[in-house]
C-alpha cells in the first residue's frame, strides 16, 4: 500500500514522522506534493519520501491520500484531482469545517472519505485524532485508516456532529496549552528562575498532570483537591485563577474556536 499527502506543511510533516517511525509505511511508500519548494525539500530531507510539485502525480501513485492543505485551498485542490481519484482509493481529510456532505458535493462522485481532525503533538507521537467515515468506507477500511492514524496519535471514531468540538478540544488546544506553559514559565522567570529551566518545570508539570488524568481515571477535580493542602499554597493560587476567570476564559475561547470551525 502507498500513502500520499497533498500539502507537506506542519501537520503533514507531523503525521509522516510518526507513520514512518512506527513502520506503518516505509518512507519509499510515502509520496507528497506541495506547491512550495521549501516544504517539499523539508519532508524529503527529514523522511526520505518521494516529492513532487504535481498533486495529480501523488493521486495516481497512492492507495490512501491525505488532503493536508489549508481549508481555503480544499476546493481548488479537489477540482484539480477529482477526475484522477479512483473509487477504491481512501481519502483522509484534516481540515476544520469541511463536512462530508461538502466534500461529497465537491468531488461530485462516490469517493471513500474519512474526515479527521489530528493535532501537532503527532510530531512526538502523542497526537489525538477524531475520525468519522462517509457511507462508502467499509468497517475494514475504517479500521485500516485508524491503524494509520495510530502511527502518530490516539484515535477516537466520533459522530460528525462532534467534529467542530474536536477542533476546539484537541486540534487547536495545543496552542492554549503552550500559552499556559509560557505564562507559568514567565512567572517563574519573574521569581528568578532561568528561562530554559522554567520551561522544563512547567512543561513536565503539564505532561505529568495530563498523564494522571489519563492513567488514574480519577476526576480532574479530585486530582486538583489532592494538590490543595489545607491552608496551603495551592488553594491560594486556585482562588486567584477562579477570581480571574480561568474556566470561563477557556470555555469562551473554545466556543469561539467552534464558531470559527463551523464558518470554514
Ligand atoms: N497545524 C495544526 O495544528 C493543524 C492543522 N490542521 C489542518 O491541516 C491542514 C494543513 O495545515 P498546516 O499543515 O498547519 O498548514 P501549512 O501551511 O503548514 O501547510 C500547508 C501546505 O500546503 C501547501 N499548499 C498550499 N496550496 C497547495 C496546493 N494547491 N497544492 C499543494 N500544496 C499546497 C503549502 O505550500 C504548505 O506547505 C489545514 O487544513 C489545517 O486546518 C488540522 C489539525 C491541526
Ligand atoms: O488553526 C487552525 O485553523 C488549525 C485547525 C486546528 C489547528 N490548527
Amino acid at each position: 500500500m502507498k500513502l500520499g499527502f497533498i500539502g507537506c506543511g506542519n501537520m503533514a510533516g507531523a503525521m509522516m514522522g510518526g507513520i514512518i517511525k512506527n513502520n506503518i509505511f516505509k518512507s519509499e511508500d510515502v509520496y507528497g506534493s506541495d506547491v512550495f519548494e521549501p516544504s517539499r525539500e523539508r519532508v524529503k530531507n527529514m523522511y526520505g519520501i518521494h516529492v513532487s510539485d504535481n498533486n495529480v502525480d501523488v493521486v495516481d501513485a497512492v492507495d490512501v491520500l491525505v488532503l493536508a492543505v489549508k481549508p481555503q485551498y480544499y476546493e481548488s485542490v479537489i477540482t484539480q484531482i477529482k477526475d484522477h481519484v479512483r473509487a477504491d482509493q481512501l481519502i483522509i481529510t484534516i481540515a476544520p469545517g469541511k463536512t462530508l456532505s461538502w466534500l461529497a458535493e465537491k468531488f461530485g462522485k462516490d469517493v471513500k472519505i474519512v474526515r479527521t481532525m489530528p493535532n501537532t503533538p503527532a510530531l512526538v507521537g502523542e497526537g489525538m485524532t477524531g475520525a468519522t467515515p462517509n457511507e462508502f468506507v467499509t468497517e475494514a477500511e475504517l479500521k485500516y485508516v485508524c491503524e494509520i492514524l495510530s502511527g502518530f496519535s490516539k484515535v477516537e471514531v466520533i459522530s460528525e456532529k462532534l467534529m467542530d468540538t474536536v477542533v476546539a478540544v484537541s486540534g487547536s488546544s495545543p496552542a492554549y496549552v503552550f500559552m499556559f506553559i509560557e505564562a507559568m514559565a514567565d512567572a517563574a522567570v519573574e521569581q528568578g528562575m532561568p528561562r530554559a529551566q522554567a520551561y522544563k518545570f512547567a512543561a513536565q508539570a503539564v505532561m505529568g498532570s495530563a498523564k494522571m488524568v489519563l492513567e488514574t481515571g480519577k476526576h480532574p477535580g479530585e486530582l486538583k483537591d489532592m494538590v490543595c493542602s489545607p491552608a496551603g499554597t495551592t488553594i491560594k493560587a486556585v482562588r486567584v485563577l477562579e477570581k480571574e476567570g480561568l474556566r470561563s476564559a477557556v470555555i469562551e475561547a473554545m466556543d469561539a474556536c467552534v464558531d470559527a470551525a463551523k464558518g470554514m
